[in-house]
């Protein structure tokens, strides 16, 4: 008895055989294809169990054939393959019911593992399609592995309500993975509300996520709706969570736990129904230590932990993203622009701090200022040179060796403790020592340019615009 029957349908003869030794070896019965109208005539007549199908075929790609067959046979699991590895190619698979997305190439191990599985599991568990709704945005840019691999979560968690938390520096597009997930997913009906802790001031964050009572503060005279209110039925998107207060934290990790929360200065219990997407470019795990962060929250937030890397780690999305942002611009009325080879070099070689985000107001910058269509290598190299900023002494710093003058300055601070270990504060106090001059430069280099400076130091413009605040630090104006 074999273990299954398995419709197998790619236009490569290559893929084909491969496919039949593997499944075959797994104790499979295989069926082979090459065309979309053999396979749709085996599904219609009852034969299979599952199906492997790659999206493009000669007579009709997978994407318009899939809605038929999960209509047809709603638990017919189908595995999708596709070697264009974009945002849509992992996610249309899942919006019409197919029950796993593969780029292509992949391991024969995970595919077997993947069949398996799908077989095992209880019919009902099968995904249904979604409405059929054509999505023409494509608002996530990549296909590297590191982005693939993204899209493949994305597309497994849409059926789901989980709690996903987001990691990655900033600017590498953790709000944009977490509307995806919303836009993509079963709440897309519902509102998507983004709220970052860093631009809030810490005493009124509670007030702005749960709303208080009339009264609750003096002055304010009205019952205000929080975030979470107006969430409802929606995805909460929490950003900068690490910045959360710990009174904060304790009303949140109650929602997690009981689906319930309470407005400042209210008594009565409301229940709540949102989806929590939360997103940190700090590591928790040290907050934790710090004693700055539940540990019990974090372990109910990172349920689905994901971890968007920064843009150096897959320079290879940097033609296809400067790309759309070109064409971004273009739509805005700006005129077209190319880079030529070597001006994509250059680009291909810095380190990107700001990561998308620096890279997408780089593009806009280019796009509106040089009269050129191509832009070469000398634009760039004017564009990315690193500022030279002075301090307090003669000493120049160029911001990329900022890394080593702040390593140095640890180094002359946590030697020559008892046992190596600082005295406590010091984290604090070096921070501050630390930020105050760091931010100065940057802001100076970028002659008060808020925006850019928040690109060189790879903060978010709200965190920077706080900083600023908070540590009351002077904006270099020109002729100031
Ligand atoms: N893969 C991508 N494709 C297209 N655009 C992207 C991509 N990643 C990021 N962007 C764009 O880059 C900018 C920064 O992204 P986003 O705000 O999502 O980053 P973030 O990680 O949330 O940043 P922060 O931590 O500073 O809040 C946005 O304008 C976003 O549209």
């Amino acid at each position: 008895m074999p273990a299954g029957s398995i419709l197998v349908a790619d236009d490569d003869t290559a893929i084909r055989t491969v496919l039949n030794q593997a499944l075959s070896r797994a104790g499979y019965e295989v069926r082979l294809t090459g065309n979309a109208a053999t396979l749709w005539r085996w599904v219609s007549q009852g034969e299979g169990d599952l199906v492997i199908t790659d999206v493009v075929m000669p007579d009709e790609n997978a994407f318009d054939l899939l809605p038929r067959i999960k209509k047809m046979r709603p638990n017919l699991p189908v595995i999708v393959m596709s070697a264009q590895n974009t945002f849509m190619t992992a996610i249309r698979p899942s919006e019409r019911g197919a029950y796993e997305y593969l780029p292509k190439p992949f391991d024969l191990k995970e595919l077997i593992t993947i069949v398996g599985r799908a077989l095992a599991e209880p019919k009902e568990r099968v995904s249904s399609p979604a409405d059929d709704g054509e999505f023409d945005s494509i608002p996530l840019v990549g296909r590297s592995p590191a982005m693939q691999e993204i899209y493949r979560v994305l597309a497994r968690l849409m059926q789901t309500d989980l709690t996903v938390m987001i990691s990655g520096e900033s600017g590498t597009g953790k709000e944009l993975v977490a509307r995806a997930l919303h836009d993509y997913g079963r709440r897309r009906n519902g509102p998507f509300v983004a709220v970052n802790m860093a631009a809030i001031p810490r005493d009124l964050i509670e007030s702005e996520l749960f709303g208080h009572e009339r009264g609750a503060f003096t002055g304010a005279n009205t019952r205000a709706s929080g975030r979470f209110e107006q969430a409802e039925g929606g995805t909460l998107f929490l950003d900068e969570i690490g910045d959360m207060p710990m009174e904060a934290q304790t009303r949140l990790l109650r929602v997690l736990q009981q689906g319930e929360y309470t407005t400042v200065g209210g008594r009565t219990p409301i229940k709540t129904d949102v989806r929590i997407v939360a997103a940190s470019n700090k590591d928790l795990r040290i907050l934790i230590q710090q004693g700055l962060f539940r540990e019990d929250l974090f372990f109910r937030l990172n349920v689905v932990p994901l971890r968007v890397p920064p843009l150096r780690e897959r320079i290879e999305d940097l033609p296809d993203l400067i790309r759309h942002f070109f064409s971004l611009a273009e739509k805005d009325g700006l005129p077209p622009k190319k880079l030529d080879a070597q001006a994509l070099e250059r680009l291909k070689q810095h380190r990107w701090p700001g990561n998308v985000r620096e890279l997408e107001n780089l593009a806009r910058r280019l796009a509106a200022l040089y009269p050129q269509d191509v832009i070469t290598a000398s634009v760039i190299d004017g564009e990315l040179a690193p500022p030279a900023v002075t301090s307090g002494s003669t000493a120049t710093v160029g911001v990329d060796n900022l890394g080593g003058a702040v390593e140095a300055y640890l180094s002359s601070h946590f030697s020559g403790f008892p046992n190596g270990v600082p005295p406590p504060g010091l984290y604090h106090r070096i921070l501050k020592e630390i930020e105050i001059p760091l931010l100065t430069a940057a802001l100076a280099a970028t002659r008060g340019n808020q925006i850019r400076a928040a690109d060189l130091l790879g903060l978010n413009r709200n965190t920077l615009r706080k900083k600023i605040r908070d540590l009351d630090i002077q904006v270099y104006r020109s002729g100031g």
